[in-house]
């Protein structure tokens, strides 16, 4: 497979290894302005987006104009996600975005969203999400974590949104906190005066991440559509 990668930073590098190992080629490496690279002769059968918040809308949608799919896990830009799902319809081509790509983390939301359920109706109990990511991370909370929070809003007609830092009773507190070299570690905490329970996903490296947008890239190659990890995740797991 020909893969363009949108972003050369931590995870753009890592995910080219990864590729490079499992037999694809790297046919494009954007790492600054877009519209500064020549794609006239782009030959890619899907583009990877890993990059800022602030050039994933351009870099994914010019892929779509393109006719190009897309897998993005660039957080921290979804304000613009509805537009860039429309873009893709009208191209006639597919987008998947995730906050997290890594097996592990999506096996995590599975059993957040159980505990969410089971504990909707346990009052005495508060819930609240951190996140641990390394210090050059631009965005907070992390996307991964946001989520993780949506997941329990869902879940909990007693929580109607989530705060960074602080929040009400009817709210979900993130609490995000930023230390040298950490790949990604969240916590789902629920505590009473009698007893606490956590569910925590900790990452030993970005390897996880790389990994399942390689193997979300191979799963879009050639389908039309807007999808999710857990569309990729039915097949791979039963
Ligand atoms: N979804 C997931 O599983 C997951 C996992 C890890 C990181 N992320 C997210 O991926 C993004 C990248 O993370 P990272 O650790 O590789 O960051 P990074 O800072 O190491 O890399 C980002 C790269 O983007 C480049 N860049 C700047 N402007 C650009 C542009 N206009 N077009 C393309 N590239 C441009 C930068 O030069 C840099 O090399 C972040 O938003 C992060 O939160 C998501
Ligand atoms: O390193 C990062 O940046 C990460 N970003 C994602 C997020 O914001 O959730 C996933 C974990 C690593």
């Amino acid at each position: 497979m020909k893969i363009a990668l949108l972003g050369y930073g931590k995870m753009g590098k890592t995910i080219e290894e990864i590729a490079l190992d499992r037999g694809h080629k790297i046919t494009l490496k954007v790492d600054e302005d877009i519209e500064s690279y020549d794609l006239t002769n782009l030959d890619a059968d899907v583009a990877i987006d890993f990059s800022v918040p602030k050039a994933a809308f351009k870099n994914i949608t010019t892929c779509f104009e393109l006719g190009i799919p897309v897998v993005s896990g660039t957080t921290g830009w979804l304000d613009h996600y509805d537009k860039a799902v429309e873009v893709c319809e009208k191209h006639d081509t597919a987008f998947l975005y995730a906050s997290n790509f890594s097996i592990g983390v999506n096996l995590f939301f599975e059993l957040n969203e159980k505990l969410a359920e089971m504990m909707k109706n346990l009052e005495e109990y508060s819930v609240e999400v951190e996140e641990i990511h390394h210090v050059q991370k631009l965005d907070s909370p992390s996307g991964t974590a946001i989520s993780l929070a949506q997941q329990i809003i869902a879940n909990n007609p007693n929580k109607i949104a989530w705060q960074l830092d602080h929040a009400e009773n009817d709210e979900i507190p993130i609490y995000a906190r930023r230390e040298a070299e950490v790949p990604g570690t969240h916590t789902v905490s629920y505590k009473s005066e009698i007893d606490s329970i956590e569910i925590k996903h900790t990452a030993h490296s970005r390897q996880g991440f790389a990994k399942g947008a390689v193997i979300a890239a191979e799963w879009i190659k050639g389908k039309e559509g807007i999808y999710r990890m857990q569309d990729v995740l039915a097949e791979i797991l039963k």
